[in-house]
């Protein structure tokens, strides 16, 4: 199937204060494909992720320079309204997140805050996000019960559940499945195959074998930039640039 692309990051840099953390990012993000980025620490990998949603946005002393467009349209244009373009571009954090309320009110916060009060609306919305996040079948029995009952994997499921409850059309996932067991990492891992389908996945990972178990494209970061971007398969079985060979060899990092 062809790439098409959803989104095209271009001349995009980032400064913390004096720390310029993304130099020069061109790296284009392809509709219903999963996205993979690598790198050491601190080499701005959460940083890059963040700017698709303007989630630096809300750092203080940041300034970010250049063009990121979804669907063509430049996000950082000021007359963007920030609350819509994180409606589309929803986004997963590493440690499960779920508010401190039931599980069906974890997954309606959402769309009501976008306005949606209709019980039946809510209650199918609630089941067809459950039931894409492949949680439904263990917790339909239990959707009034607090979410901080479930297990680490079941909330990060959740938080999934509720990503895709505004309907978005990308996910960006930031080291979705570091603070949960091998079981489910897998059970993540094969729901996120699924998700492509229907979604424009990004997702930072320090596990290179996840890498190369779910992404179709990964990109090499090193200190805030992109040394290389290819199909996964190439870039770890002919990496181009002598760093990415290092880095995937177990050189450094
Ligand atoms: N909110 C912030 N304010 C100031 N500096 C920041 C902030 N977030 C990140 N940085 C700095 O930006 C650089 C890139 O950090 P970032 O978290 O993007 O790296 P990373 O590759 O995701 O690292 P890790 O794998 O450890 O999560 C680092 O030097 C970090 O200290």
């Amino acid at each position: 199937m062809e790439n098409k692309v959803k989104i095209s990051t271009q001349n995009l840099n980032l400064y913390y204060g004096e720390n310029h953390a993304l130099k020069n990012i061109n790296l284009d993000l392809y509709e219903n494909k999963i996205t993979a980025f690598i790198g050491p620490s601190g080499c701005g990998k959460s940083t890059y992720l963040k700017t698709l949603n303007r989630m630096n946005d809300l750092v203080s002393n940041v300034k970010i320079e250049g063009t990121v467009l979804l669907d063509n349209e430049n996000i950082y244009d000021p007359q963007v309204d920030t609350t819509l373009l994180r409606k589309k571009v929803g986004m997963v954090f590493q440690q499960p997140n779920p508010f401190p309320m039931s599980i069906y009110d974890n997954i309606a916060y959402g769309p009501r805050i976008h306005g949606i009060r209709n019980k039946a609306q809510l209650d199918e919305i609630v089941e067809r996000s459950l039931k894409g996040a492949a949680l439904w079948d263990e917790v339909s029995d239990r959707l009034k019960k607090s979410a901080l009952g479930l297990s680490g994997g079941q909330q990060q499921r959740l938080c999934i559940a509720r990503a895709l409850a505004v309907e978005p059309e990308v996910l960006l996932m930031d080291e979705p499945t570091s603070a949960l067991d091998p079981i489910s990492t897998l059970k993540i891992e094969d729901l996120m195959d699924d998700l492509k389908n229907k979604y424009t996945v990004a997702i930072v990972t320090h596990n290179m074998q996840q890498a190369t178990r779910i992404a179709d494209h990964t990109a090499f970061f090193l200190v805030g930039e992109v040394v290389e971007y290819a199909p996964t398969d190439e870039l770890f079985t002919m990496p181009k640039d002598k760093r990415t060979e290092d880095y995937i060899t177990g050189r450094f990092g």
